[in-house]
Order: C-alpha cells, then sequence, then structure tokens
C-alpha cells in the first residue's frame, strides 16, 4: 500500500525544498506561537517561493482575525484546525476554504461517523487537556483503532509516524495518507531533508 503524504511543521527553506522534490502532497505550516515549528506569515511566504503542492495552515483555537491576517501575507489551500466542528465550519464559511479538522483518538469511539460538513480529519492520538501543544509530539496511538472505519470523509493519519514505521502504519490502519512533523527531525523544529526523503520512500513505495 502507498499513502499520500503531508510534511508538517515546514520551517525553512530546505526543508521545503526537500518536501517538493521529494514528492510531498502537502506542506503543513503551523501557525501556532508555542510550537518549536511556528512560522510567521511572513516567513512562510519566504519559504514558499516556489510553486509547489497545496499549503496546510494549521492554527489551534483559531481567531478568525488571526487566520486573515495570515491569509493576507501567504496563500494558504487548507485550513487545519485544533477546534470543535461548529468553528471549523465557521471558519470554512469565513475563507471560503477547505478544513481539516483535527481529532484526538484514543479509541474507536473517538473516530468522526459524519462528515461534520467539512472536507477531512487529521486522525491522531488523544493528548491530555494539560499539554502544551495538542499536536506534533511525536505521539503514536494503536493504529488498527482506524483499520475498517467507514470514514465519512478523506482523512490523514498522524503522530509519532517514522521512516521507519510508516509502512506499518499504513497497513495497520488502512489509511491513504499521513502526516508527519517530529519524526523527520532531527530535534524539536529541525527538519532533516534526508529523513524527509526517507519517510516519502517509505511511505510511497
Ligand atoms: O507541530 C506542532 O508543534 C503542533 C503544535 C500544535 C498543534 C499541532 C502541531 N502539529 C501537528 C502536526 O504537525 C501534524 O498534524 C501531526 O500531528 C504530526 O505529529 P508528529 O509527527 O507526531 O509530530
Amino acid at each position: 500500500m502507498t499513502a499520500r503524504v503531508k510534511i508538517c511543521g515546514i520551517n525553512s527553506r530546505s526543508a521545503y525544498r526537500a518536501s517538493v522534490d521529494a514528492g510531498a502532497d502537502w506542506v503543513g505550516f503551523v501557525f501556532f506561537p508555542h510550537s518549536p515549528r511556528y512560522v510567521t506569515a511572513e516567513q512562510a511566504r519566504a519559504i514558499a517561493t516556489e510553486d509547489g503542492p497545496p499549503r496546510v495552515g494549521l492554527f489551534v483555537d483559531p481567531d478568525a482575525a488571526v487566520i486573515a491576517s495570515v491569509l493576507d501575507t501567504v496563500r494558504l489551500d487548507i485550513l487545519q484546525l485544533y477546534a470543535g466542528e461548529k468553528t471549523c465550519r465557521a471558519m470554512r464559511a469565513r475563507f471560503g476554504l477547505k478544513v481539516w479538522r483535527a481529532v484526538g483518538v484514543a479509541s474507536a469511539a473517538d473516530l468522526p461517523d459524519s462528515d461534520e460538513g467539512l472536507d477531512g480529519f487529521i486522525i491522531e492520538s488523544k493528548m491530555p487537556p494539560n499539554a502544551s501543544r495538542p499536536g506534533g509530539n511525536a505521539a503514536a496511538f494503536d493504529w488498527t483503532i482506524a483499520k475498517g472505519w467507514a470514514a465519512p470523509a478523506p482523512w490523514l493519519l498522524a503522530g509519532g509516524l517514522t521512516p521507519t514505521n510508516v509502512a506499518g502504519a499504513i497497513a495497520a490502519s488502512g489509511t491513504a495518507a499521513v502526516d508527519v512533523s517530529s519524526g523527520v527531525e532531527t530535534a524539536p523544529g529541525e527538519k532533516s531533508p534526508a529523513l524527509i526523503h526517507d519517510f516519502i520512500r517509505a511511505a510511497k513505495t
């Protein structure tokens, strides 16, 4: 099985170039100030200077004014939101962009059973409420929870994926798309072009 790939937390020209060259299907920019991958809108614009795959902008507890100000500076194609479904629908209507809602999963009961009027889901480990960030923690969950899920919308498997485990994760979950950040870094926020190539090769072979 092969899968489409999103490389998240792009914060350098070298990471962007490696993602484009290796055939990433999406690139993600983290607009969450407490993240080690945080970029400003100006930095994202300076990184994505040439054409590449669709750009995903990640926002936590999104504020419409913040998203609007980012969109004034840099083009985004998809919003990845850490928010409830009502807020996600409101942002979709307000900005006319596709919205993927991030869903923390600990058991099959956490998997969405309707499309919620949205365009897709990021399915990743459920973090404790006091976690410093709701994603990007290199935390894997039991991927077999998603196997056989009648997904109501497109979805990406995320959390704790690496070049070494991604093929097993695709097989175990049945996903058609994967999302990685920590697993292609040498330290939090330090993307490795070599690991980006390794990951995409492993997911698409
Ligand atoms: O990357 C972050 O710092 C981050 C902060 C706040 C919310 C989400 C965040 N990242 C999410 C992602 O990068 C991906 O969608 C995915 O969860 C990657 O997780 P991992 O490969 O385990 O770092």
